[in-house]
């Protein structure tokens, strides 16, 4: 599929690198809830984002709204465990994530989903990454986000709190941690602002969706 970045707006030349993970900063967001950021954490991110929006098998989803077949408002793919990531970059980062989160998550990331938000009107509702053990046990879920800027916005499900905005950069990385994925909600809204493409691939360990 075609889908490019103005290469100029971010002019990062081409070589893709990893910056450490000491600088992530934890925010905790209550509930036992916590996310930790690094802006930037991949740069040279353009030669990344082209290369995902062009070999990937992107995929376009339906579900059913209102006994209608409606399409899912953003593209899709999937690497289980055993599947070979889309490019060594990736595998490069999940690496680093499991180095990094090795002790304090007990259990490795294996699992990357990607979904390509193509403009503003691509979004995904609010919701917590709760179809397998993150309804019931402490998880995370790394965040990769390359191209557009979008914000991430969570909420507490008990609405006990108010609604915060992560904005989220090209190369930026956010970790959903603790109790983020029940006690918590996320969303990528629509925005009416002209934007570019987004990719976001998030890891997560076995059992986790
Ligand atoms: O686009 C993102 O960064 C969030 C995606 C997400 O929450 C999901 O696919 O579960
Ligand atoms: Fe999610």
């Amino acid at each position: 599929m075609a889908v490019h970045l103005q290469g100029s707006l971010f002019d990062q030349g081409d070589e893709i690198a990893l910056g450490p993970l000491d600088g992530l900063r934890r925010t905790e967001l209550g509930h036992g809830a916590w996310t930790d950021v690094l802006a930037q954490w991949v740069t040279g991110a353009d030669a990344l984002f082209d290369a995902l929006a062009r070999d990937v098998e992107w995929r376009a989803e339906q579900r059913v709204m209102y006994e209608r077949v409606v399409e899912v408002p953003r593209l899709l793919s999937f690497f289980g465990a055993d599947d070979p990531l889309p490019h060594p970059s990736l595998e490069e980062a999940r690496t680093a994530l499991n180095a990094h989160y090795a002790a304090e998550l007990g259990e490795p990331f294996v699992t990357a989903g990607l979904c390509l938000y193509r403009d503003g009107r691509d979004s995904v509702a609010w919701h917590g990454d709760t179809i397998g053990r993150g309804s019931s046990e402490d998880t995370m879920v790394a965040i990769l986000s390359l191209g557009a800027p979008r914000q991430l916005a969570l909420r507490p499900r008990r609405r006990d709190a108010a609604t915060v905005h992560m904005p989220l950069g090209h190369g930026d990385l956010i970790v959903m941690g603790g109790s983020c994925q029940r006690t918590w909600e996320h969303a990528v809204p629509k925005t009416s602002r002209a934007v570019g493409p987004r990719i976001s691939v998030q890891f997560r360990p076995q059992g986790v969706r």
